[in-house]
């Protein structure tokens, strides 16, 4: 697979390294299993891409330091112990310079649709929450959406992310995938679970109104709610055959991770986070996730790091595990 969409990989191979008890299955760790060049056509169990990009997060006026974000969170992944041999593939990263987001989005896209082709999971290490603009350009130029598929988003975010602003940021990304799918004659799927009402003005809430956007509050997504919020993950699942997951790491209270741009007073507990990554993964259906606004400037003991990595090592093992479905 060609990377001349990222940067080298040898500076993202060397955050995988982690504590090492042993040979054999029963000692792995992820830093065991990455490798750094394709080595065959895949697929692989997991694919990783990085975006390390802070300028949405700069544009709207948010907290730099998210383009840490993917050396941050491999390093947290690395160490975990891996219940079952996985084979997972690290292409890189792809750097926004100068404030070019818009070349970075186009990079990540060729790189999100190579590695979903390959019949692989894809994880887009973020950077701002711009990433979702980018990693969703690949997810419409792969394969499975040009043989018609139909797309669903899932937003797990404190934000709905559909302002409309004279450039691209990270308050953008939805809607400019709104725009987009219009102009390919198809209306958007975008679902959000985790919206806080303080933090989106009324504007933003009608603005997804009229977008048809499906979501569940903050406050209907605590663990009384379990029964609503897996019934409204199944929704989810059915609505689409190419799962399109984007994890804004504020949507998680800020004592959980308090290294995002925006942490949030309120927050959808880890317990309910995971069992909807876990429930998504599960469907075996073509997925890409990106992880979002972590800012390890910000963070505290690597704490929301673990967390970023603890869903992505959740999606990954339970899509492992779970039957694919019928060929
Ligand atoms: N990706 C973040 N988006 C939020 C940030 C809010 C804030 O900085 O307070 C938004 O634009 O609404
Ligand atoms: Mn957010
Ligand atoms: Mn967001």
């Amino acid at each position: 697979m060609s990377t001349s969409y990222a940067v080298p990989v040898d500076a993202a191979a060397q955050r995988w390294h982690g504590r090492d008890d042993g040979p054999g299955e029963a000692h792995l760790r992820w830093h065991h299993v990455v490798a750094a060049d394709s080595g065959g056509p895949g697929p692989w169990d997991a694919t990783f891409v990085g975006f390390r990009s802070d300028e949405g997060v700069r544009r709207n006026k948010g907290r730099q330091g998210a383009a840490n974000g993917p050396a941050e969170l491999r390093a947290a992944l690395a160490p975990m112990a891996l219940p079952a041999s996985l084979t997972a593939l690290d292409a890189g990263d792809v750097e926004v310079a100068d404030g070019d987001l818009e070349s970075g989005h186009r990079r990540l896209g060729e790189a999100v649709a190579a590695l979903l082709d390959s019949g692989s999971p894809v994880i887009v290490l973020g950077g701002g929450h711009e990433v979702a603009y980018g990693t969703y350009l690949g997810v419409r130029e792969s394969a499975a959406m040009r043989s018609g598929g139909r797309l669903a988003v899932l937003n797990l975010d404190a934000h709905f992310d559909l302002r409309d602003d004279v450039r691209p940021s990270s308050g953008t990304p939805f809607l400019q995938m709104a725009r987009s799918e219009e102009e390919h004659g198809r209306r958007l799927n975008y679902q959000v679970l985790g919206v806080s009402q303080p933090s989106n003005t009324e504007h933003l809430f009608r603005t997804a109104d009229s977008l048809g956007v499906r979501y569940l509050p903050d406050t209907e997504c605590g663990l009384l709610n379990v029964a609503a919020v897996d019934a409204f993950t199944d929704a989810f699942v059915d609505s689409g055959d190419v799962l399109h997951l984007s994890i804004d790491l504020d949507v998680l209270p800020a004592a959980v991770a308090p290294g995002v741009s925006a942490p949030a007073a309120h927050g959808v507990p880890m317990e309910i986070v995971e069992r909807v990554c876990a429930k998504v993964a599960a469907s075996g259906k073509p997925l890409v996730v990106d992880v979002a606004e972590l800012n390890p400037d910000l963070d505290v003991d690597h704490r929301t790091a673990r967390a970023g990595a603890r869903l992505v090592h959740r999606i990954l093992t339970e899509r492992h595990a779970a039957p694919g479905p019928a060929a």
